[in-house]
């Protein structure tokens, strides 16, 4: 004997594209309406099922009951641009605070990739110790592969910036229309991470180094560029591409040839 999910398999072959046809291919049958109350009729009907009811068909159970993770991540995505709307602080001139917007986009400068890249760079040539040039040039490749799979990331999510962004960034390229992840907290938590394992520094200065990546992904939020989901996975991404780093190190052993090229 057929089953009743294969009949209506075909049932719905026969009709598909005809709108006549609409109200006989629906699981539920012809003429009955998609209420609550129809449901809870069918429902209660007796039948040979476990419950009061028939069993429901298995698409109807998915409608019924969505999923704990769907439910949860619209949650989060609402709770998400509510918090960030409301944390977004420096977004306008106008905007409540304001007059930090100024000191913000300061800070949003000096966790941009351009004055990294250039700064490492002029760095690697003028460097005149082999160890200084080995940090300098895994700094450039960290930089450069941050840029890349951020990249990546902002053009496979495709995820707009908050609407009370005001597009004035510093120098951008074109999939910085996008806002997942936080370019800036990958940078900074990245940037961080690298610092704290190469360079001996004072405690002090160390926790400097660790509050300026925390004001960096902050700043983001404060001046309306990001959701705070865009920066909490930016700062996660950023930590791990350092151990991707540090995995793929360049030493004048692994890569002699790219150390020739800066040996004096
Ligand atoms: C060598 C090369 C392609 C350099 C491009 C440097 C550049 C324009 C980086 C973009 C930095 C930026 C604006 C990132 C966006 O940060 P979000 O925190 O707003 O995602």
């Amino acid at each position: 004997m057929p089953s009743p999910r294969g009949s209506r398999e075909r049932r719905a072959a026969a009709g598909a594209g005809r709108p006549e046809f609409l109200s006989l291919v629906s699981p539920r049958g012809p003429g009955i309406p998609d209420s609550p109350s129809r449901r809870r009729e069918v429902s209660a009907a007796p039948g040979p099922g476990p419950g009061p009811g028939p069993p429901l068909p298995e698409e109807d159970c998915m409608k019924l009951n969505p999923s704990f993770t769907g439910i949860a991540l619209r949650s989060l995505l609402a709770i998400d641009l509510w918090a960030s709307k409301r944390l977004g602080v420096c977004a306008r001139e106008g905007s409540a605070w304001g007059s930090a917007r100024p000191l913000m986009k300061v800070i949003e400068v000096s966790g941009h990739g351009i004055p990294w890249l250039l700064g490492t760079a002029y760095g690697l040539c003028r460097s005149d110790s082999s160890a200084g040039r080995e940090v300098l040039l895994n700094l450039l490749f960290a930089l450069l592969l941050d840029l890349v799979l951020v990249a990546v990331v902002k053009g496979l999510v495709r995820r707009r910036r908050p609407t009370h962004n005001k597009m004035d960034m510093f120098v951008t390229v074109s999939v910085d229309k996008y806002s997942f992840p936080s370019g800036h907290a990958t940078r900074a938590a990245m940037v961080c991470r690298f610092v704290l394992h190469h360079l001996v520094l004072a405690i002090p200065l160390r926790v400097l180094v660790v509050l300026w990546a925390v004001i960096v992904g902050i700043s983001r939020v404060m001046l309306g560029r990001h959701n705070v989901t865009d920066v909490a996975f930016g700062l996660i991404m950023g930590y791990m591409q350092y151990s991707v780093v540090e995995y793929f190190w360049l030493s004048p052993l692994s890569a002699p040839t790219l150390f020739a090229l800066w040996s004096h």
